[in-house]
């Protein structure tokens, strides 16, 4: 099974702080994702959902359990082999964008590509290609602050999807969107799943959890429940919450 699997949590825990100001960020998460899988994440606030996806991406260690990435135990692996991973396999949309203010639009997109050693015209060509797929690839020469909030943030979804990514990490990745923009670019993020990535989605919106095949409901940092019938999160949420 794991051998299949793009991403494994194993029991993970994230503890911050001790003593008494103690918090149990993430208490016994187990999940796998397999390849072409969506995965949507709800939960309420502090609920541990970015501290879930912090450690899936090899940002954060957990406290005890194991993180597994297309096969790599993420503590057996060295600084640079992760660093390596994450480039060349994971795409990461975070609330915080991270564009570089110095480099364009097409170049910010391209970068993780030309890090990883593909030449600038084809690192370029398919930097382009991720801007159209948002609908910004008229805005590819515009640096970060000649772009609106939403169109920075199609920016960081392009640099996310752009190249081969085996796993997408997305934490509200529709928050400074209009609801149009916002769908699109979920669709995007469907069909890159669709053809074979893996993604993992937090997200406050039911409607936005629509998209994902599976949604994992987490609570006080334990998974609560967990759905195949995705078209009806808001199920899922009622049941939980009252
Ligand atoms: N660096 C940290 N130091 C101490 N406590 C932390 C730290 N990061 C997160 N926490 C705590 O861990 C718990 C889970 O936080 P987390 O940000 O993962 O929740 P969340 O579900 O993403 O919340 P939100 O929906 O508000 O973003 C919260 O109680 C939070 O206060």
């Amino acid at each position: 099974m794991t051998d299949s699997c793009t991403l494994m949590l194993d029991a993970v825990e994230r503890t911050h702080g001790s003593g008494e100001t103690v918090v149990h960020a993430l208490r016994g998460v187990s999940m796998q994702i397999r390849p072409g899988e969506l995965v949507a994440v709800m939960g309420p606030s502090g609920s541990g959902k970015s501290t879930l996806l912090n450690v899936a991406g090899g940002l954060d260690a957990p406290t005890s359990g194991r993180v597994v990435i297309l096969g790599n135990d993420l503590a057996r692996m060295s600084r640079a082999a992760l660093d390596q991973l994450r480039r060349r396999s994971m795409g990461f949309v975070f609330q915080d964008l991270n564009l570089i203010p110095s480099l364009t639009a097409i170049e910010n997109v391209s970068l993780p590509l030309e890090l990883d050693g593909i030449g600038q015209r084809k690192a370029r060509a398919a930097a382009r290609d991720a801007l159209e797929k948002v609908g910004i690839s008229d805005l590819a020469d515009r640096f970060p602050e000649h772009l609106s909030g939403g169109q920075q943030q199609r920016a960081a979804i392009a640099r996310a999807l752009v190249g081969e990514r085996s796993l997408v990490l997305a934490d509200e990745p529709t928050g400074a969107l209009d609801s149009t923009t916002g769908e699109a670019v979920l669709r995007t993020l469907r069909e890159q799943c669709d053809n074979g990535a893996s993604g993992l989605l937090v997200t406050h919106e039911s409607r936005h959890a629509a998209w994902a095949d599976r949604v994992i409901f987490l609570r006080d940092g334990v998974i609560v429940d967990s759905t195949g019938d995705a078209a009806t999160p808001e199920s899922l949420l009622t049941r939980v919450t009252t």
